[in-house]
């Protein structure tokens, strides 16, 4: 199946990836293939907003399981994303993209501020814009922060760089049989809980018309291949 092209897009790099093959944290030899990518990415012609998860810091539900109150563990999860949108941001400066960073917690001394008409100037102006802290509030996701990001923004789709290359049947880390889907429709995924994505992302999309494409941020180059329409990945809400 070739999937449509699109130009401007939001792209969610999964926080986890970018442990490399450390148990925890940011490896700069991880952030810096990803930052190439992404650059090549720019040059080739999109517009690009990313939102970086914080899995490889800090999860807030984890945190609570473990007896964290739930609203701080969701505000330290979401500091977390700030220090990965920080390096991202470094990694791409340091190979001469012009970025902005801008948090959903006001952090003035940090980044700037989310707002919506400025984050549009940026990318008409031809930056990478960045968007931290999630949407600013608890008992959300970085993946809900991107589809809500995605719609302010007026993307086309929702890249989900990820560490799995699509969404399966089940989920593929636990169950070894599972099977990828190609395309899917968004009422599948909610009627059959497919966690790969959380459901108010994925009801958030559906309301907006945002197709969102699952792929592997793994493997290198697999960005450039999945945005030019091919490789492994699940295209969904272009099928019912
Ligand atoms: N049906 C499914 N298909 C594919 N993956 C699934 C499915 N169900 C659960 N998963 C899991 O979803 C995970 C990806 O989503 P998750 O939100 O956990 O990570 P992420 O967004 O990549 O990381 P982060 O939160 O750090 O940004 C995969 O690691 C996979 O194991
Ligand atoms: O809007 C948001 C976004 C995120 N959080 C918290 O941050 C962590 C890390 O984000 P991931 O999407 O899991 O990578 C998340 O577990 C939440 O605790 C939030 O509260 N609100």
């Amino acid at each position: 199946m070739k999937r449509p092209a699109f130009k401007r897009i939001l792209l969610k790099l999964s926080g986890e990836v970018l442990m490399g093959s450390s148990e925890f944290g940011i490896d700069p030899e991880t952030v810096n293939r990803i930052a190439a990518e992404v650059k090549s990415a720019k040059e080739a012609g999109f517009e690009l907003c990313l939102v970086v998860g914080g899995g490889n810091i800090f999860r807030g539900l984890a945190a609570a399981a473990k007896g964290f109150e739930r609203t701080s563990a969701d505000y330290m999860g979401m500091l977390a994303t700030v220090m990965n949108a920080l390096a991202v941001q470094n990694a791409l400066e340091q190979m001469g993209c012009d970025t902005r960073v801008l948090s959903a917690i006001p952090m003035a001394s940090v980044c700037e501020p989310y707002i919506r008409r400025k984050a549009v100037r940026h990318l008409e102006k031809g930056r990478i814009v960045i968007f931290a802290a999630g949407t600013g509030n608890p008992y959300f996701t970085t993946d809900t922060a991107a589809a809500l990001r995605a719609a302010e923004m007026g993307c086309e789709a929702l890249f989900k760089g990820t560490s799995v290359d699509g969404v399966y049947n089940a989920d593929p880390k636990k169950d070894p049989s599972a099977t990828r889907y190609d395309e899917l429709g968004f009422d599948q995924v909610l009627k059959d809980n497919l966690k790969v994505m959380d459901a108010s992302a994925v009801a958030l999309c559906r309301e907006n018309k945002i197709p969102i494409v699952v792929f592997s941020i793994r493997e290198q180059g697999n960005l450039a291949t999945v945005l030019s329409g091919g490789g492994t990945a699940t295209m969904v809400g272009t099928t019912e």
